[in-house]
């Protein structure tokens, strides 16, 4: 594993019952740098994602966060994840979800109202901060979800479709807000089957039926393959131009 490697696929297949989902992943991130994971529905992106937050178990290989091996509880603290079901508390106001979470993180006193403040503001919903969860819009969920993934500053955010029902301009922000995270050195893992998304990224990890089939910047998937887009990138790795 390279000095800045942050996380480290090694050889994963996973299979549920008959069906192999993921097919002899190998894969590394790096410290600052935005990996988007990139397929169509289906294609196993949030199982690789589940497996790196130890929601998931491989069926072969090993995933390492940190120099450790997943699952690990030690590695709660320096991961962010969201998840593309919204884990939020709907009885609870947005507050008390973040406070919880907040906790749960070892963030605590006037470090986590500073922190509160500063992520309701990323997502833009300082003035629904008392609101029960409950009567939040769909959108503003997958906002609260994304405050609460960034709330500890971890080195590592994984974001299952993590724009998903947000509007181009909000989504704009979060995504300078991303660039701003990198450039501390913060790796973020995006999954996305948005082709102007996957361009927003440093590097992508193109993925079809359980298998990478690519992996580089958005250019160089580009200029292999003399394609104009990504997603004609994309059709050509694929087999099916
Ligand atoms: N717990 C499970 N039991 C059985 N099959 C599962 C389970 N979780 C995922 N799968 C299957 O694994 C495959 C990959 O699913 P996954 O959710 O990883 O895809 P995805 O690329 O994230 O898709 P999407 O973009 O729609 O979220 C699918 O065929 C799915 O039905």
């Amino acid at each position: 594993m390279g000095n800045s490697s942050i996380v480290s696929i090694k050889n994963i297949s996973k299979s549920f019952g008959k069906q192999k989902v993921l097919d002899s992943i190998n894969l590394d991130i790096y410290r600052g740098e935005i990996f988007g994971l990139l397929g169509p529905s289906g294609a196993g992106k949030t199982t690789i994602v589940r497996q790196l937050v130890g929601l998931e178990i491989p069926t072969e290989g090993e995933n390492w966060l940190f120099n450790e091996k997943m699952p690990s509880l030690k590695l709660v603290e320096k991961a962010g994840y969201m998840s593309q079901a919204d884990a939020l508390y709907l009885e609870l106001s947005a507050k008390d979800n973040l406070e919880f979470f907040g906790a749960l993180y070892g963030l605590k006193g006037k470090r986590l109202k500073q922190r509160i403040t500063e992520v309701m503001e990323i997502v833009q919903l300082s003035g629904d901060l008392n609101k029960l969860v409950s009567n939040y819009s769909g959108g503003m969920k997958r906002r609260l979800s994304l405050a609460a993934a960034l709330l500890h500053e971890p080195e590592l955010l994984i974001l299952d479709e993590p724009t998903v029902g947000i509007d181009p301009v909000l989504r704009k922000s979060i995504w300078e807000r991303f660039y701003h995270l990198k450039e501390k050195g913060t790796a973020i893992i995006v999954t996305t089957h948005v082709m102007d998304e996957a361009e927003k990224c440093d590097r992508l990890g193109m993925i079809r039926d359980g298998k990478l089939i690519a992996v580089g910047t958005p250019k160089e998937l580009k200029n292999n393959t003399g394609s104009d887009t990504i997603e004609q990138a994309f059709l050509v790795y694929g087999g099916a131009l």
